[in-house]
């Protein structure tokens, strides 16, 4: 068990360099928010936007549109009925399931549409929903990012089973591709390539709704720009718990919204201490 530290962050973020453009780091495309949950689809892009990707777009029920636009500009919308297949050609990294509650088309329709090139995190509903459905992996490098019952859901490991590392593991090698797994909880771990890695950062003060959807919008502005996606996602996972626990020294609870607008101070003051490329 290796555990997370700053280091990790350290080594991943880095000064941009002055050749770049948006293209450079990175396009998303978060499937997110139905009628009821359009919450979901602005915190999961707030956190990619302010996370430093460079291109995101969000297809969600047109009901949050207006919403979407008027809290997130940077961000572009469409409609989640319509054909995304260009639009899934187009982009590498998509985040798909916070607070897509029951649509399960939509996830169907998104899911044949994804190949080799794409990095796709699997969040909330659509664990919930491929759970229920039986649906195979889709294609793509895949990071899951359930929480405990979630996990219970999708694994098929019983939250009190899930304390044992062997359990966990054993339900991810039968899974093909083995996806690297997120498994959020107060003790957050990340089972990736034979190596269980522990978080030590964040506290109860992040026990809010959203707070997931933050984390998932993380990942993708992470593994959208930084290389090494591997390291990426652990870094991604770090930054939203260390950005918490510094939030609350003096907070008694930390929104998802505050942790994603203060990720810009803390992505320069981690890529100021590495010397530009
Ligand atoms: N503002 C919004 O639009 C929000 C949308 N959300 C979306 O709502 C959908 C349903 O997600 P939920 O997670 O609420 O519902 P779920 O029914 O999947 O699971 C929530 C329940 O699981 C139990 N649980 C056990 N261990 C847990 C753990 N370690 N962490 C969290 N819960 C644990 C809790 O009793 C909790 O009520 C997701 O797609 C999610 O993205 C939520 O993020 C809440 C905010
Ligand atoms: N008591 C806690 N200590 C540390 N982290 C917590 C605690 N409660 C929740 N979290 C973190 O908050 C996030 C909650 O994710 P999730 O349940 O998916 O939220 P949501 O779906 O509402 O956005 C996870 O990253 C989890 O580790
Ligand atoms: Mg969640």
């Amino acid at each position: 068990m290796i555990k997370l530290t700053e280091k990790i962050v350290q080594e991943v973020i880095q000064v941009r360099p002055r050749q770049s453009h948006k293209g450079t780091f990175g396009k998303i495309l978060i499937v997110a928010g139905n009628q009821d949950l359009g919450g979901a689809a602005i915190m999961n892009a707030q956190a990619a936007v302010f996370g430093g990707a460079g291109l995101v777009t969000v297809a969600t029920d047109p009901v949050n549109k207006t919403a979407l636009h008027a809290r997130l500009p940077e961000a572009m919308v469409v409609d989640y009925h319509q054909d995304l297949s260009n639009l899934i050609a187009g982009v590498d990294v998509v985040l798909i399931g916070s607070g897509l509650g029951n649509e399960l088309t939509i996830l169907k329709q998104v899911q044949k549409e994804l190949t080799d090139k794409h990095k796709v995190i699997l969040d909330g509903s659509a664990l919930t929903m491929m759970a229920q459905e039986n649906l195979p992996l889709p294609q793509g490098q895949i990071i899951l990012t359930p929480h405990q019952m979630e996990w219970q859901r999708f694994g098929q490991v019983a939250i009190a089973d899930q304390a044992k590392e062997d359990n966990n593991w054993e339900a991810l090698v039968a899974m093909n591709p083995e996806p690297i797994l997120v498994l959020k909880s107060d003790q957050t771990q990340v089972y990736l390539e034979n190596e269980l890695y522990q978080l030590t950062v964040g506290g109860p003060y992040q026990a809010t709704g959203g707070m997931g959807d933050t984390l998932a919008g993380i990942i993708a502005a992470f593994v959208a720009q930084f290389q090494d996606t591997k390291k990426a996602v652990l870094a991604a996972v770090y930054s939203h718990s260390a950005i918490a626990e510094r939030l609350a020294e003096t907070a008694y609870v930390t929104l998802p919204t505050e942790i994603a607008q203060a990720l810009p101070a803390f992505m320069k003051e981690m890529a100021d201490q590495n010397p530009p490329l």
